[in-house]
């Protein structure tokens, strides 16, 4: 594929905005699209990977741009289309770029520092490895700097895993059997799923297994009241709903009207007529009072870093600092305890983020348990247990995209006891 130098002017544009991290780079670039209506899915796909190119190796490029001449941003383009598609691809770039590009890309990057080779910032970088060790947080970094893959949820209430694997096959599209959740499909390659009667019709959703798993350890079944605190776009409501055989109640909150209302086309292809999606103002919110000690299960999915998904939102890594950090572990502490509230005697309470950080998990955990004497903590292994999952990772959930192939996700279940 030969790229045309307007790609490359669109792609600075579209940098140059990114770069300010204003905003959420899947924004920012959706926006510049909408602006430029007459750019082909071509182009556009190779601007957004260039763009998620460069905000992945950040560091690395930043550096390697210390040479050549011309503008920063441009020298950052090229290193991010030449990475992709090879310097014989690029249109419209001069001989002295060409002579440059030549030279930066033969440099053996694996001799770089490990620090700038991570590509996280110092603080992140510092933390991680007090957590997990130095040799650990390099292999996560690697893997947190790379695109991941598409996994699918298949809807029990439509068909059967098999059934959607054999119609995916029969496309044919690459994929397989997630090895955790039960319902998951990993596709090895991207597809325009958007056009397929298996999506349209509701018999798969776009999930990372990661996601799947958190909202099967919920264990809500036939019949129970369950309530998702954080429901969002309803990724877990609706497997929640499903794994309930769209019986029961299940209340679906969130503060954001937009999100939930993104969850609605959604509950429509899904078939799910269990669902009571609910915006609330905050975590203490009146309307939440009336379900006080009623609810079986309580999910939280926490609104928190999301520093487990930077292979999808690499900006983040840059978006977030220590600060952003500290006011997330306030509101998910409040939120917890809030939730806390709807858990009756002998139901449990879920707390998940897609973190990495000790700070957003472990930590409020404990501060939660130190608080709030009618919850003790039950072992992650006796949870899995329950659920038929064959994952091993101490009293938590902890998945990280190195070892299990998810996002990284951190998870406690909570029984009320008194
Ligand atoms: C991690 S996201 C949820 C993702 C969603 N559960 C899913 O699976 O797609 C966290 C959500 O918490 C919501 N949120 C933030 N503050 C909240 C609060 N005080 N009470 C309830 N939800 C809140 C955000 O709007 C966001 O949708």
């Amino acid at each position: 594929m030969r790229l045309s130098p307007f790609v490359m002017t669109h792609t600075e544009q579209v940098l140059r905005e990114v770069l300010q991290f204003a905003a959420p780079a899947d924004g920012v670039i959706s926006r510049y699209f909408r602006e430029h209506a007459k750019l082909g899915m071509r182009e556009r796909g190779a601007i957004a990977e260039t763009v998620y190119t460069i905000l992945r190796n950040r560091l690395v490029y930043n550096h390697l741009s210390e040479s050549g001449t011309g503008s920063q941003m441009r020298r950052l383009v090229l290193l991010g289309l030449a990475d992709i598609y090879g310097i014989d691809a690029l249109g419209g770039i001069t001989e002295e770029e060409k002579v440059w590009l030549d030279h930066v890309m033969k440099i053996d990057r694996s001799r770089l520092p490990k620090k700038m080779q991570a590509n996280l910032p110092d603080w992140l970088y510092d933390r991680l490895v007090r957590q997990y060790g130095e040799d650990e947080t390099f292999r996560l970094a690697k893997v947190l700097n790379t695109p991941a893959p598409l996994d699918l949820r298949v809807n029990t209430l439509k068909t059967k895993r098999e059934e959607a694997l054999k119609v995916l096959k029969e496309v044919p599209v690459d994929c397989e059997a997630t090895p955790y959740a039960s319902s998951g499909i990993r596709l090895r390659k991207k597809i325009a799923l958007q056009n397929m009667p298996l999506f349209k019709e509701g018999g798969v959703e776009v999930q990372d297994e990661g996601s799947q798993l958190l909202a099967q350890i919920v264990g809500a079944k036939r019949g129970e009241m369950v309530v998702d605190f954080c429901a969002g776009a309803g990724g877990k409501t609706l497997a929640l709903g499903t794994a309930m055989r769209n019986t029961g109640r299940l209340y679906a909150f969130d503060v954001s009207d937009k999100r939930l209302a993104k969850m609605k086309p959604r509950l429509a292809r899904s078939g799910l007529s269990n669902v009571h999606p609910i915006q609330i103002a905050h975590e203490r919110d009146v309307r939440i009072k009336r379900l006080a000690g009623k609810s079986d299960r309580v999910l939280v999915d926490s609104p928190c870093s999301g520093l487990g998904t930077l292979r999808r939102n690499p900006d983040l890594k840059w978006r977030q600092t220590p600060e952003t950090i500290v006011e997330m572990a306030e509101k998910q502490q409040a939120i917890l305890e809030s939730a806390a509230r709807l858990v009756k005697p002998g139901g449990r309470l879920v707390y998940a983020t897609c973190s990495l950080l000790e700070d957003e998990n472990e930590k409020i955990v404990s501060g939660f348990l130190a608080k709030d004497e009618r919850f003790v903590l039950v072992p992650m292994q006796k949870v899995l247990k329950e659920g038929k999952v064959d994952l091993e990772t101490g009293d938590f959930l902890k998945l990280l995209p190195h070892r299990h192939q998810t996002d990284g996700f951190f998870a406690a279940v909570f029984e009320r006891v008194k």
